[in-house]
This record gives C-alpha cells, sequence and structure tokens, in this order.
C-alpha cells in the first residue's frame, strides 16, 4: 500500500500550553483514520497541521507525492458567503483545474445527493446550519481529494444527509482517497474506519486502549524500539526526545517494569492513564 502523508513528531503549542506532543502517524492511499478525544484535546489542531493549514512548531508533515489534492472540511464552514451554492462551487471547481463540462456534472450530482438542488440559486448567508454543513462538505469532495479531512462532518446534518455523507465516503475510500476525520458519539463511521486514535493530555493513542480500564505510560531511558516493539504487553510505542513512552495494560505493569530492568533501562517515569470514553466524549 503507498504512503499518502506521513506526520513526524509533531508538537503544537498555543501560548505556554502543549497541544500535541510528539505526534508520529503515517497513512496510506485508501484507508480511514478517526482522530478522538475530549473536547479541547487537540482533534482539531491535529487535522488542521495535516491537512496543512496549519504548520507545527516542531516536526514535519511530509507528502511523499508532492502533488496531492487534499479536500478539508472545517469544524465551523464560513457563514457569511455572499454566494450561491453553484457560484462558489463553480468557482472552487475552476481553481482546482476541473474541466466546465465535469464540473457542472459533478456540482448538479452532489447538491441532488444532499438534496440542495432547491438552494443553488439562494445566497449561502441565509442557509440554515446543517445546509451551510452540506455546501462545505461539497467544496471539499467536488474535485475528489486525494486525502479528505473532516473536522466532526456530522455536526448540523439531518439523518438522510449522514447517511448520504457514509456512502460517498464509502465510495470515495472505494477510489483510494485517504479520508482523516474526527467525531463525536457516533457509531456510523464505525463500518468505514479502518484504525482510531485518542488524543489525550496531547499524545495519540491507538483507541483500542479503550478496552482496557486503565493504561499506565511508562517512560524509558537507554532502550530502543526494537528491544520492546515484540512485547505482547505493551500496546503502543511513542518516542520523547530520545526516550521512550510505553503503553501498557495496567494489569501488565509489573511484568514490563521487571523486563526493562532486566535490559538495563532506566525507568524515568510511570503513570495513570485513564481512558473513560463515554464520559469524556
Ligand atoms: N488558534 C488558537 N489559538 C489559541 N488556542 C487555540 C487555538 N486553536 C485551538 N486552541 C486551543 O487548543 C486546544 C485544542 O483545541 P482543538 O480545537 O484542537 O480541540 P478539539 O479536540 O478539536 O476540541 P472540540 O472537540 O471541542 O472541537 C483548546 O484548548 C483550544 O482552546
Amino acid at each position: 500500500m503507498n504512503q499518502l502523508i506521513e506526520l513526524k513528531h509533531i508538537n503544537k503549542k498555543y501560548g505556554k500550553k502543549n497541544i500535541l506532543y510528539d505526534i508520529s502517524l503515517s497513512m496510506n492511499e485508501n484507508q480511514v483514520i478517526a482522530i478522538l478525544g475530549a473536547n479541547g484535546s487537540g482533534k482539531s489542531t491535529f487535522l488542521r497541521i495535516a491537512a496543512g493549514i496549519e504548520r507545527p512548531d516542531r516536526g514535519q508533515v511530509v507528502y511523499p507525492d508532492k502533488n496531492i489534492r487534499i479536500g478539508y472540511v472545517p469544524e465551523r464552514f464560513p457563514k457569511y458567503l455572499r454566494f450561491t451554492p453553484d457560484e462558489y462551487l463553480h468557482y472552487i471547481g475552476k481553481i482546482s483545474g476541473i474541466s466546465e463540462i465535469e464540473l457542472k456534472q459533478r456540482i448538479s450530482s452532489l447538491l441532488h445527493r444532499f438534496q440542495l438542488d432547491k438552494w443553488r440559486g439562494q445566497r449561502i448567508s441565509g442557509f440554515s446550519k446543517g445546509n451551510i454543513q452540506k455546501v462545505g462538505i461539497i467544496q471539499a469532495i467536488l474535485q475528489q481529494p486525494d486525502l479528505l479531512v473532516l473536522d466532526e462532518p456530522l455536526s448540523g446534518l439531518d439523518f438522510p444527509a449522514q447517511q448520504e455523507l457514509l456512502l460517498i465516503l464509502g465510495e470515495l475510500k472505494g477510489q483510494g482517497t485517504t479520508i482523516l476525520l474526527t467525531y463525536h458519539e457516533s457509531s456510523m463511521f464505525e463500518e468505514i474506519v479502518d484504525q482510531s486514535y485518542y488524543i489525550k493530555d496531547g499524545y495519540l493513542a491507538k483507541e483500542n486502549f479503550l478496552n482496557k480500564d486503565a493504561v499506565k505510560l511508562i517512560e524509558v531511558e537507554g532502550l530502543k524500539v526494537t528491544d520492546v516493539q515484540e512485547w505482547d504487553e505493551v500496546l503502543d510505542i511513542a518516542k520523547k526526545e530520545g526516550n521512550l513512552l510505553l503503553y501498557v495494560g495496567s494489569e501488565n505493569t509489573n511484568q514490563v517494569l521487571t523486563r526493562i530492568l532486566a535490559l538495563q533501562g532506566s525507568i524515568e517515569y510511570v503513570g495513570n492513564i485513564e481512558f473513560k470514553k463515554n464520559a469524556e466524549q
């Protein structure tokens, strides 16, 4: 599978507040990844960085194929657009280099699929929240992006539009689009999501941690990834300034600490990470 995007050691602060800490993630063509987490945990920030809209303070976003098309659905699409959907989508399509014939056909089809036909000639500034959201989604998928980033795309959508979005995402995935999205309290996307991650305290962890009551974070100095990557008790590994961060189910902590000491690693920190999915989202 071809790699489409690689985020390497992303750090982001706003003021003195650490939002994202040493996050690395690579995404392949055709993969759907969900980023979950509590309000304010940094999901939108991470998505903006992956979409190239915001720069990290440290770290790199690498697109191996430099010419990829990126579609981005922001959490809140601007409301005060003096354009109609027809005008706005034509404008977006033109600057993306889509031919006039294809553009007309695609705009009509997408407006129809989201039941926006009857609004196509009216100004977006007078639209309801859900209809604005639909325009925000259509502008992002109009050019059939290689990478589609959606920040809480269900927000404001009625049930038929949610179903339509799910169908469209499935189609795009089938055509090879890589999808990165975030959402709250919805099981709708579960059938298309390949891997979920969870942002907590600035760190990115695989969502299967959530099946555990508690996860310990162990910071180790003096060991390499290759020393620990085969250990079954280790749920995930991250790096922090030359040290390793090991995520370990609480029940296996002592065993892992013993193994670290046996390899003469130095234990710098052991702490609790509580994942209470329903309470925090
Ligand atoms: N441009 C900015 N300037 C300063 N602080 C910011 C900025 N953008 C986000 N933040 C802060 O960064 C933190 C993470 O925000 P972000 O919007 O990424 O979280 P989120 O997980 O998407 O939240 P939600 O689920 O509520 O949408 C918050 O504390 C937020 O107030």
